[in-house]
């Protein structure tokens, strides 16, 4: 009787970074094959990786592995979430917050080691509005920036480039209540954040506390701040001390309620969705199982130079040659900068 372990490989051509036939030649050459048989997908739409997770599942592969960034993860990792399939990354996006978080590493080398380790771990994944995330989700300036975002393919870069730079600048805190088991509290806030993990890629750990196994999710709050603010919270955001800050707010929670003026978009690892004005934001413990490095690596001690920091991320993205590649990656870029700014 055959007992290799099945791995199905899903591979997002659109997101971040890496080359993706390199990453494809790569598993050939270094995954153990005497203990895995593969097969790879290559996902034709948004919604596909999902869809072949799901498929997978339900014919009892033992892992499918993600190769993307967070928004791939999620397509997987909702279509994985109580099955006993677990989900592999060899991350591929351009910030991999999960997969940073469990200290996979970037190089698709070293990912490929954490495989044929094969360590399997349950992490806690999170709902907001009945949408699983197993990073982070919220309401505020994120949520309004990865609408812009979504939107921008049929826009046109200019236009979203100007537009939401422009917003960027004229954004208005909200009020919010937010509700939990002892009662309500009010803020005016820039954004709410709602973490299962502790950063949103890239090392911008916005809820420095949080663990992707305590069964809590860390809720970072920010608050209305002035220009004076912007360098200690940026530097704060790199440095996870963020919670240090005092325009920031925190709570750790296992379900709570936002409620909000009036209805709108919030996000789920990025990805927009429009919702009620109130919003049902909890976590799921253990609901996910995930092949993660047996030992992690320790933690680097806390970058000090942040413009060290932001060269690192504009050095790691490489130029390809097609323009619609070059297209996609600018609008990255962006993305990445006006999350930094949405920080600070
Ligand atoms: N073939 C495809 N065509 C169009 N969109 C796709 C396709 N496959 C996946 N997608 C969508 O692409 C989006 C972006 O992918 P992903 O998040 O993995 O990359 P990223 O944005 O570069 O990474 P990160 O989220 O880490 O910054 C996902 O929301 C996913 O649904």
């Amino acid at each position: 009787m055959d007992t290799k372990k099945r791995i199905i490989f899903v591979v997002n051509p659109i997101s971040g970074t890496h080359g993706k036939e390199f990453i494809l030649k790569l598993i050939e050459r270094e995954l153990d094959q005497s203990m895995y048989e593969y097969s790879i997908r290559k996902t034709e739409y948004a919604g596909h990786a999902s869809e072949i997770a799901t498929q997978a599942a339900a014919e009892g592969t033992d892992i499918v592995v993600a190769i993307g960034g967070d928004g791939t993860i999620n397509e997987i990792g909702r279509a994985l979430i109580h099955t006993n399939t677990a989900m592999g990354i060899i991350p591929c996006g351009s910030g991999n917050g999960l997969a940073r978080h469990l200290h996979i590493p970037m190089e698709p080398r070293g990912a490929i080691k954490v495989l044929n380790a094969g360590k399997v771990k349950a992490i806690d994944y999170g709902r907001i509005d009945n949408r699983p995330f197993f990073c982070t989700c919220g309401v505020g300036f994120d949520a309004f920036v990865s609408l812009k975002f979504a939107d921008a393919g049929k826009r046109g870069l200019l236009t979203y480039l100007e537009n939401t730079l422009h917003e960027s600048l004229t954004y208005q805190p909200e009020t919010y209540e937010i509700e939990n088991e002892s009662g309500t509290v009010r803020y005016k806030a820039f954004l709410i954040a709602c973490a299962n993990a502790s950063q949103y890629g890239n090392n911008a750990y916005i809820a420095p506390q949080a663990s992707l196994t305590d069964g809590m999710m860390d809720i970072t709050i920010l608050e209305p701040f002035t220009v004076l603010d912007v360098p200690s919270l940026s530097i704060q955001l790199f440095t996870r001390t963020l919670d240090q800050n005092s325009r920031i707010k925190t709570m750790k929670e296992k379900s709570i309620i936002i409620h909000r003026e009036k209805e709108g978009v919030f996000h789920f690892d990025g990805d927009p969705a429009m919702g009620g004005k109130d919003l049902k934001v909890e976590i799921i413990h253990q609901g996910l199982q995930v092949i993660a490095p047996i030992r992690p690596r320790r933690m680097p001690s806390p970058p000090l130079n942040i413009l060290q920091h932001f060269t690192d991320f504009i050095g790691r993205q490489p130029f390809t040659s097609t323009i619609a590649q070059k297209h996609r990656q600018l609008l990255m870029l962006n993305q990445h900068i006006l999350r930094r700014l949405s920080k600070k």
